[in-house]
């Protein structure tokens, strides 16, 4: 096998009342350079990457592990070198990425020819968000739904034109955590009223009509209120964007980061100002990834020669 490159990049999911269905895909980006040896190893190019004792450790080569054996497949030895921007426990889906990335490495090393449509039910399955997962994919902003066989439906929202600001606190939130804070049942008046929103939501996109979408972004009831009290900053944000004209802002994923959807030209802006706002924040302006997964050959000096 001649070496390759697997690029994933960040996803931001829910975008406000898209809870668990929708989710947009940021330019920052896990990489794997991938290259047989005769012992696997895998090593860390990134410092805030989690420390492993063994390979057999490592989340990335478990996903790899149990997508090759599902498939009657034992995994060849490689060597991963393994690079990220992405943040973790920030709300940017670093763990969606890392799954699907393994989830690639065992399709590359065991020829599955697994398509798109498996890559996501099995990134689903191992990860549990295809709102993470279908962006980090496909690219884009993508809109998913998961049938009662659990085969997950999807489909990508053209465009949109929008400047994406990302507000990074110092500090962690587990996915897991912040699902807790949120109630187990919605009566079906809750459930009615915050679908409606998504609904719109959605269809203001679809539309371009992005001063709806924003309105709607900030009307969220089927999370954003409760875990507001967990997100540090979370009205100064949405006031301080809105007034810098911002569509609206949303908590990333299960937080703590949030995002701001603004007009096309307005993210440095924005970032510059809230960077004074919020010194302790890393204040980002990024840029929707439209690629999602890509596989590329490299030479030795890691120049791609071909997709
Ligand atoms: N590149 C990676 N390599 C190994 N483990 C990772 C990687 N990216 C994420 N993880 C695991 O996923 C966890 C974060 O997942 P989660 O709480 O769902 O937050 P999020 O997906 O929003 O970043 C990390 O603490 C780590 O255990
Ligand atoms: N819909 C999920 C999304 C979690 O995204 P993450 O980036 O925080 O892992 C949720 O809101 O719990």
């Amino acid at each position: 096998m001649s070496p390759l490159r697997i690029t994933v990049p960040a996803s931001s999911a829910n975008i406000g009342p898209g809870f668990d269905s929708v989710g947009v895909a940021v330019s920052c980006f896990l990489i794997l350079d991938v290259s047989e040896q005769d012992r696997w190893e895998i090593r860390h190019k990134s410092s805030h990457l989690p420390t492993f004792a063994e390979y057999t450790d490592h989340f990335i080569y478990q996903i790899a592990r149990r997508t090759a054996e599902y498939h009657n497949k034992e995994l060849p030895a490689c060597k991963v070198l393994v690079t990220s921007e992405i943040p973790l426990a920030r709300g940017f889906g670093s763990s969606a990425s890392a799954a699907l990335a393994g989830i690639e490495l065992a399709n590359q090393l065991c020829d599955l020819n697994l398509s798109d449509s498996q890559k996501l039910k099995y990134g689903t399955e191992i990860e549990g968000h295809p709102d993470n997962i279908a962006p980090a994919l496909f690219g884009g902003l993508m809109v998913t739904a998961v049938s009662h066989d659990d085969q997950v439906e999807y489909i990508s929202v053209p465009g949109p034109e929008l400047d994406l600001i990302a507000y990074i606190p110092e500090t962690e939130l587990k996915t897991e955590e912040a699902r807790r804070i949120l109630p187990e049942n919605y009566s079906r008046g809750q459930a009615a009223r915050a679908s409606s929103v998504g609904n719109l939501m959605i269809a203001s996109l679809l539309q371009g009509d992005y001063q709806l979408a924003g309105r709607m972004i900030e009307l969220d009831s089927f999370h954003e209120p409760y875990r507001a009290p967990y997100i540090p900053n979370y009205q100064i944000i949405r006031r301080e964007a809105s007034q810098l004209g911002a569509y609206g802002s949303a908590i990333s994923g299960a937080g703590p980061t949030m995002v701001s959807f603004a007009p096309k030209g307005y993210g440095p802006r924005i970032a510059k100002h809230m960077t004074t706002l919020l010194p302790e924040y890393k204040v980002m302006p990024i840029k929707i990834d439209s690629k999602g997964l890509q596989v590329e050959r490299v030479n030795l000096q890691n120049t791609i020669v071909a997709e």
